[in-house]
């Protein structure tokens, strides 16, 4: 279980999180869902300790979570992330196939050749071709980059992944196709999810529990076929964007032309 309790943040005199409590099990799939500065990436940070709370207990598998040498480690091989920002998660100036490869180098003991054999499997996972091992991150698409910062997380099939946004860059195709692998993955591995998106229906869809955000506080917690009760939560559900197009009064007084106004 990785768990954050009763966890308040500040930056400076700031607080942007109150009594933060969540927890993510082995094979679960849980979302983080919110507006805009609710305080997500926070918690996705402290999730990866990449920072520590101003107070609280954050702990993996029941145990408080190690703040440096070996213990932080042995955490780091447990627990992975990706973020939105592929081309600043990665050095510009290593292959893509080294960028992969990096976690399998520092956190297990794979040979030279099971590691290159991984990154070609990687590689196909998140559908790029086995030669982009051999390109530079500038000559991918940011969508491209953010797939591979995913390869990277899954190198090592941590036991807890957290995702902040991973998938936001890509098109709805892959993004089905890659939240259909993420499940498959935490399905056959038992790796836990974190998954942390504005989107609402890909949570539903990929994940088993939704936790609503809302100014550093979790307001609702939901299973994934179950609507939300708080109000802001609610909002959020609501807010989904018309299929028509939205009336203006630009369209009211410019009127498409009619088949009968063309002149042939
Ligand atoms: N390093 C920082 N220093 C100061 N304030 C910060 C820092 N990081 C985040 N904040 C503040 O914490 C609050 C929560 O920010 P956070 O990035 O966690 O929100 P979010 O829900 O992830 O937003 P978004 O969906 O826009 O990425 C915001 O008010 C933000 O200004």
């Amino acid at each position: 279980m990785l768990a954050l309790e009763n966890i308040d943040h500040c930056y400076g005199d700031r607080r942007v999180l109150h009594d933060v409590s969540l927890s993510v099990a082995r094979g679960e799939r849980v979302a983080l869902v919110g507006g805009s500065g609710e305080g997500k990436s926070t918690i996705a940070r402290l999730a990866l300790a990449l920072e520590r709370p101003s107070q609280g207990a954050f702990k993996l598998d029941g145990a408080p979570v190690g703040r440096r040498g070996r213990a932080l480690k042995t955490f780091r091989r447990q627990v992975q992330g990706v973020f939105q920002d592929g081309p600043g998660a990665v050095n510009p100036g290593h292959t893509i196939g080294r960028i992969i490869e990096e976690p399998l180098v520092h956190l297990s003991r794979h040979s030279a050749r099971a590691r290159r054999a991984r990154v070609e499997a990687l590689l196909e996972v998140v559908k790029l071709p086995a030669s982009y091992a051999a390109y530079l991150p500038h000559q991918l698409s940011g969508g491209q980059l953010q797939r591979v910062c995913l390869a990277r997380a899954l190198a090592i099939e941590p036991a807890y992944l957290v995702c902040d946004e991973a998938t936001s860059g890509l098109d709805t195709v892959l993004q089905v196709e890659l939240t259909r692998f993420l499940a498959d993955t935490c399905d056959r591995t038992g790796m836990g999810l974190l998954f942390i998106t504005h989107d609402l229906r890909l949570a539903r869809r990929l994940c088993h529990r939704l936790i609503a955000i809302e100014q550093g506080r979790l307001v609702d917690d939901v299973i994934a076929g179950a609507a939300f009760t708080h109000p802001a939560a609610r909002a959020l559900e609501e807010a989904v964007l018309p299929l028509a197009p939205i009336k203006t009064a630009a369209h009211k007084t410019h009127r498409a032309p009619q088949h009968a106004d063309t002149v042939v």
